[in-house]
């Protein structure tokens, strides 16, 4: 199975192009878990797919690294917007791809060696009620800055959907071991039945935020596109930042603004292609 692995500020995935690959008959979770592992496979935070769509230009499909499917991906929605459009798949700067989430429109920006560096992506409205976190609850009641307990410690949380869940905690000082050891806790928590993405956020000063995620079903990763733009909503709803934010993640910075005009969230940051290979390890089927 041919595959290229892309990475947005470090949150690399293993990705196939399935206009050239028939995956339809495999088990597309364990295959997930298997070129993931870091040791045994190729390496990532997950699997994506690059899929013909019958209601935009493409299709992306998420697969964290321990199987689960997710609804978005923002780092993942860069990457396909680079692979499309430097191996070919359109000559178009812009265009849709579908995801569980809802279907996005991608913007590129080329590089002097006429490849795409930078995509700006219009992430669509964030969504805030219970039932679309999704949180056990009122249905339509929203979670601003209320209080959640873990392990004996009470942490200040919004929730907010990109598409998908992110359990946003303001933190006067963002600690890695905090992330490690409260993420799970989190993630896992009896509020969330889908369980949750989990950020920890340090507003710095009106126009930048100082982020850590805990994913779910990948655990710690180097950063996360639709949990920048769940944190860059969160800060603004708190009153502590502007409508334009820069997000600093471990694996660099994203720049975040949400609109008042349209209600939406734009995304823009760095998609870069690393190697392709050949999987030859065992594929496996349903
Ligand atoms: N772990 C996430 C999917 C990947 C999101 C992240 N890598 C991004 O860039 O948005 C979830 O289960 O909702």
């Amino acid at each position: 199975m041919k595959f290229t692995k892309l990475h947005g500020l470090g949150n690399d995935y293993v990705y196939v192009n399935c206009f050239e690959e028939d995956l339809s008959r495999v088990d597309l979770p364990e295959l997930a878990r298997r070129v993931s592992d870091r040791n045994f496979g190729i390496g990532g935070d997950g699997l994506i797919l690059i899929m013909p769509s019958e209601r935009a230009d493409f299709r992306m499909r998420v697969f964290n690294n321990d199987g689960s499917e997710a609804k978005n991906c923002g780092n993942g929605l860069r990457c396909v917007s680079k692979y499309v459009y430097d191996h070919g798949l359109t000559e178009q700067t812009t265009f849709t791809v579908e995801t569980l989430g809802g279907t996005v429109t991608p913007v590129v920006s080329l590089g002097a060696d006429g490849r795409v560096d930078q995509v700006t992506i219009d992430m669509g409205e964030p969504r805030f009620e219970r039932a679309a976190i999704p949180m056990t609850g009122i249905p339509e009641e929203q979670v601003r800055e209320e209080g959640i307990e873990v392990g004996g410690t009470a942490f200040t949380m919004t929730a907010v959907s990109m598409g998908n869940p992110h359990a946003i905690l303001f933190v006067d000082e963002v600690k890695e071991e905090d992330v490690r050891h409260y993420g799970p806790m989190i993630e896992y928590h009896e509020w969330f039945p889908e369980r949750t993405n989990v950020e920890f956020i340090q507003i710095l000063n009106h126009e930048e935020i100082l982020f850590r995620v805990w994913e779910r079903g990948s655990g710690v990763t180097l950063a996360c596109g639709t949990g920048a733009c769940a944190a860059a909503v969160a800060a603004h709803l708190s009153g502590k930042t502007g409508r334009k934010v820069t997000v600093h993640l471990a694996g660099g910075d994203l720049f975040i603004e949400w609109k008042e005009a349209d209600n939406r969230v734009y995304m823009t940051g760095p998609a870069t292609e690393v190697f392709s290979g050949e999987y030859v390890g065992e594929i496996p089927f349903k």
